[in-house]
Formats: structure tokens, C-alpha cells, sequence
């Protein structure tokens, strides 16, 4: 067995793909290793005396494959399109080879499903499609569009890539922070039942119910609460990439992991789909309101590291909404988020 196994990124698996599949000579950039894994542990290459070979890459299917499948369902000089189709179908023949470039995206990446589903509507038009998508980088191609199509048995058509709808769908991350008390879950519920009336589709991982199931288990020490908001921030962030909402309203009480969980969010679904929503009622007025007597019990010492009273909360800088809560009504607060998103 190997002594070093490397786990790549998709990025490298992709480069990995095209070098076996003839679309590249070389392979540059891996780190050093003598083995490498995919994102799920499967073993893509190996090196040997200082040369690659690549095992298998799972991921993608070959142009043999794809050509073979083609030829074996009748396709007599296929043709191909590259990217996402074109504005007008009508261009496109009855049967038509999709080759989506997605080299570096994950498999579960908001372009990938953006394409399928543009496919999708022309097959729905009467078309044959068949969809391949390719360890090719679409802002950068390692190789002409022409030869790319050639590699899969087919002749170019055309393209379409960078100006398509490929862009992420407008999910959003609305991320509540503020005291207990504060009023994280009451505005959060509202802003969710006025999402609903508005049709979108929306998640809520409110703090004290996550605690009951993605973070059973965790207390309220430093290393649990960033693990805790973390998750919640790992989730949220899927579920804003494919066009959803996702509503959290955890204490959050560290700046540098909700600074964590933006870029997340970012990185997933895109700039601007984190909206941090800071729930600024002061700790006077969350301590008078004491909802579940907790306050009460923290100061009397029952509560070891009680948010505010012996612990920590960090101020968020950088909300993109800040809620006084102070003589306003929760609907009121609820339409000032809802005013942020447009
Ligand atoms: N030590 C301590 N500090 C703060 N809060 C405490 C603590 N122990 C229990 N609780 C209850 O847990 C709720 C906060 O959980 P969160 O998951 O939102 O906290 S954190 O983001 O991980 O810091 C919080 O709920 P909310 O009042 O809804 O904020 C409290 O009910
Ligand atoms: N403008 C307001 N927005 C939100 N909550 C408010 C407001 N005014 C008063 N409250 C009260 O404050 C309390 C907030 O509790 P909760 O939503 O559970 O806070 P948190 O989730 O931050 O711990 C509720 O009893 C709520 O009725």
C-alpha cells in the first residue's frame, strides 16, 4: 500500500479526468503523494517511479463511453453543443449531445443543476438531449470547443457559456443573531410565514430546535457553540444554493464563526446571499423580558456561561440589517428584513 494518499479536490479530480480522457497531456499542480483519492475516499491515481496513472475517475464519463452509448442508440454523426443551449432552440437538430462544462464545480453545484434543468425544457420541446457533463473549466477552457466535441464522437454546432442563466439561483442565508430574548425566533417566525405567503420556498433552523436534533448533544461551551452555528451555517448554505431561504436564529455569539458561515454561504450560493440580521434588543431589556426565566436562574449562578451575564456576545459589525426591538412590533421588525431582500 501506499505510503501517502492525497484527497483532491474537484478541481484536481476534474484535471485528473481530462488527462486520462486525452483532453490534456500533463497534469500539473497535485500535490506531492504517491496515491490520490477523491472526494469519497476512491482511489483516482496512483504515482509510480514519478509517473501518474490514472484508476478511475467516478465522476465523470468517458468520451469512449458516451460516443459508444451514442452510436449504440443509432446517433449517426452526432452533434454537439457546448454549454447551455441556445436562446432559441430552434436552432438545435432533433437530437443533440450537451456537453456542460462544470470542471471544479461539486456535483451538486447550482450550475450543474441550472444547466440540466435548461436541457430539460428542450427536451421537453420534442428533442433528443443527451446530456454529458465535462471536466472542462467553462471561464477557462483547456481545450477548443471543436476539439472537445470531436473527443466525444460528435461535430460542434455551437455554444453557449458565461452568458446563460448558469449563475445561482437567488437563494439566501437571512441569519439572525442576538441575546436569548432578544426576539431571534419570534421575528424569525414571522419573516417565514410572510416568505410562505409570498411563495418561496423556506427553512427554518431555529436555535433551540436545532439543538434538539443537528446539534443534540453540544453544551454551551466555546468549541460547542462555534461547532453548533457552524452546522447550522452548513446547512443553510446548501439550502440557499438551490434557491431556497434559509432562516437560522442561533444566539451566534462569536464574530469570527458567523464571519465563517458568510463566506460559506457565499462561496455556495453566491455574493450577497448571506444576510446577517442582528437582533440588537440590549440585554436590559432581554433581562426584563426574561421569557424563560433563564436570566433570572444564570444570575443566580444555575446557568454556568450564560450568554451576557457570563459569557460572552460579540456585537456584530457587519449586519446587513440591525432591529431595535424596543416599541416596535414584531411585524414591524419581520418587514424590515423582508425590505432588505428586495
Ligand atoms: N449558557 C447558555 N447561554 C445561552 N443560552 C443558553 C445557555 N444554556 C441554555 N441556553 C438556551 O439555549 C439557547 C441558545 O442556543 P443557541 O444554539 O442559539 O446558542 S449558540 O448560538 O450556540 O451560542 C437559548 O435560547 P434562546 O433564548 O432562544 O436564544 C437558551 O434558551
Ligand atoms: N419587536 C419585538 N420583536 C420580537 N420579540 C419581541 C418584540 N417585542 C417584544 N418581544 C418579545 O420578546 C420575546 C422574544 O423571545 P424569543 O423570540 O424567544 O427570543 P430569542 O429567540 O432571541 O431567544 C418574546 O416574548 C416576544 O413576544
Amino acid at each position: 500500500m501506499p505510503d501517502t494518499r492525497s484527497r483532491l479536490d474537484d478541481a484536481e479530480v476534474a484535471a485528473l479526468a481530462r488527462h486520462a480522457f486525452g483532453l490534456a497531456e500533463a497534469v500539473s499542480g497535485l500535490p506531492t503523494a504517491e496515491a490520490y483519492e477523491d472526494a469519497q475516499g476512491v482511489l483516482v491515481a496512483v504515482r509510480e517511479d514519478g509517473r501518474l496513472t490514472v484508476v478511475e475517475v467516478p465522476r465523470w464519463r468517458s468520451p469512449a463511453d458516451v460516443a459508444a452509448g451514442l452510436t449504440g442508440r443509432g446517433w449517426t454523426d452526432p452533434v454537439a453543443w457546448v454549454g447551455h443551449p441556445p436562446a432559441d432552440a430552434g436552432e438545435l437538430p432533433a437530437r443533440v449531445l450537451a456537453l456542460v462544462p462544470v470542471a471544479g464545480a461539486p456535483a451538486d453545484s447550482a450550475s450543474m443543476s441550472a444547466a440540466a434543468a435548461a436541457w430539460a425544457a428542450v427536451r421537453g420541446s420534442g428533442r433528443e438531449v443527451e446530456l454529458v457533463f465535462v471536466p472542462v473549466t467553462a471561464a477557462a477552457p483547456e481545450v477548443s470547443w471543436a476539439s472537445l466535441a470531436a473527443a466525444y464522437g460528435a461535430t460542434l454546432l455551437g455554444s453557449r457559456v458565461g452568458s446563460g442563466p448558469e449563475g445561482p439561483p437567488a437563494g439566501r442565508v437571512l441569519f439572525f443573531t442576538g441575546l436569548s430574548g432578544a426576539g431571534k425566533s419570534t421575528i424569525a417566525a414571522r419573516v417565514v410565514e410572510l416568505l410562505v405567503e409570498e411563495g418561496r420556498g423556506v427553512t427554518l433552523l431555529d436555535g433551540d430546535e436545532v439543538r434538539h436534533h443537528l446539534s443534540a448533544g453540544l453544551g454551551f461551551s466555546r468549541a460547542d457553540r462555534d461547532t453548533n452555528v457552524e452546522r447550522i451555517g452548513w446547512v443553510a448554505a446548501r439550502i440557499a444554493k438551490h434557491g431556497g431561504i434559509a432562516v437560522c436564529a442561533p444566539i451566534a455569539p462569536y464574530a469570527s464563526v458567523r464571519g465563517a458561515v458568510r463566506h460559506e454561504a457565499e462561496s455556495q450560493a453566491g455574493p450577497g446571499s448571506f444576510v446577517l440580521v442582528h437582533v440588537a434588543t440590549s440585554l436590559a431589556d432581554c433581562e426584563e423580558r426574561d421569557r424563560k426565566g433563564l436570566y433570572a436562574k444564570a444570575r443566580r449562578g444555575e446557568i454556568p456561561a450564560f450568554t451576557g451575564i457570563s459569557d460572552p456576545y460579540e456585537v456584530p459589525v457587519d449586519a446587513e440589517v440591525t432591529l431595535e426591538t424596543r416599541g416596535r412590533t414584531v411585524d414591524e421588525c419581520a418587514r424590515q428584513v423582508l425590505a432588505h431582500l428586495g
